[in-house]
């Protein structure tokens, strides 16, 4: 029998497109209908993608190729989160965002994903773009123990269509004034706009997540071959005295069912800069003919939404794992967002996979909520391993929830308390977007 060694880690060039599109339709058995490996150029950062290279002969009923297969892959794209600023600011920090990661069906359970994550983030350490790196799990069970933490909820709300929706009246007032145009996507145009009310929205959102600029024309493409008879992706877009302050990004599914109009609206993104916009699109949003109801996706259990249509019940929420997030530089993270109140405690944190975060940092906190971090050979309040920090970092999901039931233990009585309501927000954050 041929004999294969350890793969081997590679960097990628776009001569690689075939073979990464070869393992990424096996690991993920989903086939978009039309694409071709040149496609990947608009989808994959190839400066941040990296592979793992089988070695060895062509195995049994192989056909040959002119490159070894590949069994494993990862990418990231250059993101930013909205976080806690000092007091009670927002700040945004950026993040890598981890995504295409698929090891081959033959090779798993046998380290591969370790190993790339390893890679992973003392890459990112290493070229100190970012102190924070940040991921959506395909299945939650797999990040927690490379130091990930989930940090928000994806919020799903779905409501009927003309739902009720009752703001206060200044809110509803304002909301009269906002302007809402359609437009189609993917156009140039449509998505440059798209990509304006997306970062004037995440600017006052707690947890949005935004894509990077780079990115801003090709992310929407779609495939004719894979969208069938469905509609073109369409953009709802909102203003507010000739500025974008909100958009969501939907589709619509036409259905008839004895003769009833029973067509859905799936919103994959709703962002608003305000709340009057945010009411005006959601009005705008179930009030569309021929529908019978509207999904909403990355929403939050603070969203103003479901409180104007009568709260949980009214809106059939569930609730999903959204943004994980991992501190790759614990002290640059901790000073890069904000804080609540004053507080000063010793940590020692517990990173094995990140060895230069192990060990004891003393965060101090001024009254205006800013920080300094550095190490010290003080005697711990707290020891915590980093992903507990990770899922705190983004305001949501307070330390003190998850002291000591999920980890950690507290050396000085109140030094958790005292940290976690420095690091928490006073909403929970949103739903990231999809990456
Ligand atoms: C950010 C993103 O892109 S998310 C997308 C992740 N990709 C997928 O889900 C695609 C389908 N799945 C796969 O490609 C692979 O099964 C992966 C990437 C999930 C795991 O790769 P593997 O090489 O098998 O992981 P590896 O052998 O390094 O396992 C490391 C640990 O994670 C555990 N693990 C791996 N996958 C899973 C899982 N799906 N659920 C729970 N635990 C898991 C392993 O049991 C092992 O645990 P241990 O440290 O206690 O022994």
């Amino acid at each position: 029998m041929p004999v294969t060694d350890d793969p081997r880690l590679i960097d990628l060039t776009p001569e690689d497109y075939p073979r990464i599109k070869d393992l990424d339709d096996t690991v993920w058995f989903e086939v978009v209908p039309g694409q071709t490996p040149e496609d990947l150029r608009d989808h994959l950062d190839l400066r941040h993608a990296r592979a793992l290279e089988r070695t060895g002969e062509p195995l049994p009923g192989e056909a040959p190729t002119d490159r070894p297969p590949l069994v494993g892959i990862y990418s990231a794209y250059d993101m930013a989160v909205t976080v806690p600023g000092p007091r009670d600011t927002l700040t945004r920090v950026p993040i890598d965002g981890l995504t295409w990661v698929g090891i081959h069906p033959d090779h798993r359970r046998k380290g591969l994903l370790t190993r790339l994550m390893k890679d992973h983030l003392h890459r990112v350490h290493d070229r100190a773009e970012c102190a924070v790196a940040g991921l959506h799990a395909s299945e939650a069970a797999i990040y927690g123990r490379f130091g990930y933490g989930c940090s928000s909820l994806d919020v799903k709300l779905t409501l009927g269509r003309g739902a009720e929706l009752t703001a206060p009246p200044a809110v509803a007032e304002a909301a009269d004034g906002v302007q809402l145009h359609m437009v189609t996507l993917p156009t140039e145009q449509g998505m440059a706009a798209l990509h304006e009310a997306h970062l004037a929205s995440a600017a006052t959102t707690l947890g949005a997540v935004t894509r990077p600029d780079a990115m801003a024309l090709t992310w929407w493409r779609d495939y004719p071959k894979a969208r069938g008879e469905k509609e073109k992706r369409r953009l709802l877009l909102a203003r507010r005295d000739g500025r974008l302050t909100g958009y969501a990004a939907l589709r619509r599914e036409s259905k008839w069912d004895d003769a009833t109009p029973q067509g859905t609206v799936q919103v994959v993104e709703l962002a608003a800069a305000d709340d009057p916009t945010l009411l005006a699109l959601v009005r705008r949003l179930v009030s569309f003919d021929l529908t019978s109801k509207v999904t909403l996706w990355s929403r939050s259990v603070d969203d103003p939404v479901m409180w104007w249509a009568g709260g949980p019940r009214s809106v059939d929420l569930r609730a999903y794992d959204s943004l994980w997030l991992r501190l790759v530089d614990v002290p640059r993270a901790l000073t890069e967002r904000g804080y609540a109140a004053a507080c000063d405690v010793v940590l020692e944190v517990e990173d094995a996979l990140c060895p230069w975060n192990a060990g004891r940092w003393r965060l101090a906190v001024d009254t205006d909520g800013r920080a300094t971090c550095a190490s010290t050979d003080e005697v711990p309040d707290l020891t915590v391993p980093v992903a507990l920090l990770g899922a705190a970092y983004g305001g949501g999901r307070s330390l003190a929830s998850q002291v000591p039931t999920l980890g950690g233990t507290e050396h000085t009585p109140g030094a958790v308390r005292q940290l976690s309501r420095a690091m928490r927000a006073d909403t929970e954050p949103y739903g990231a977007i999809g990456f």
